[in-house]
């Protein structure tokens, strides 16, 4: 039987899943500036609170489908490194989970910020 990891020994493992994905993977770079210029845009314009937990719900789901199709691809490229249709298909897929995310973040941002920034504007 595997011995039980300590709770500290699980975060680290975690911990490390996150700083290699934002290290190693473009997309999840952009991702993650794009989250913190949001959230920055949101502190200086006063959004209230429930504003920005959505879009801390938002980023948040943008980030986790990043993590988790890092974690597919590097699945897929163990059980199948050569071409394959399933292969194909399970990637794709996981793209497209991050494309849905990035979507409606886009959207769920330009509900958010239109107001404020059009009052900013004075239009
Ligand atoms: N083993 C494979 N068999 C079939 N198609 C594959 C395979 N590996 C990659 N592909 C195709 O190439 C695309 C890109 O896969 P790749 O692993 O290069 O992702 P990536 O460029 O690292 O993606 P990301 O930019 O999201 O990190 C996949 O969406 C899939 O269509």
């Amino acid at each position: 039987m595997k011995p039980r990891r300590s709770w500290s020994r699980v975060f680290r493992d975690a911990w490390s899943g996150i700083r290699e994905t934002v290290m190693h993977e473009r997309n999840m770079k952009i991702h993650a500036a794009a989250g913190i210029a949001v959230l920055i845009a949101a502190l200086l314009l006063r959004l209230p609170a429930r504003d920005m937990a959505l879009l801390l719900l938002t980023i948040a789901m943008v980030l986790t489908t990043e993590v988790i199709n890092t974690a597919i691809e590097a699945a897929v490229d163990l059980a199948a490194p050569e071409w394959h249709e399933l292969a194909k298909k399970a990637k794709d897929a996981s793209a497209g989970a991050v494309l849905i995310a990035a979507a409606f973040a886009v959207f769920i941002g330009l509900l958010v910020f239109w107001r404020p920034v059009m009052t900013l504007l004075g239009l």
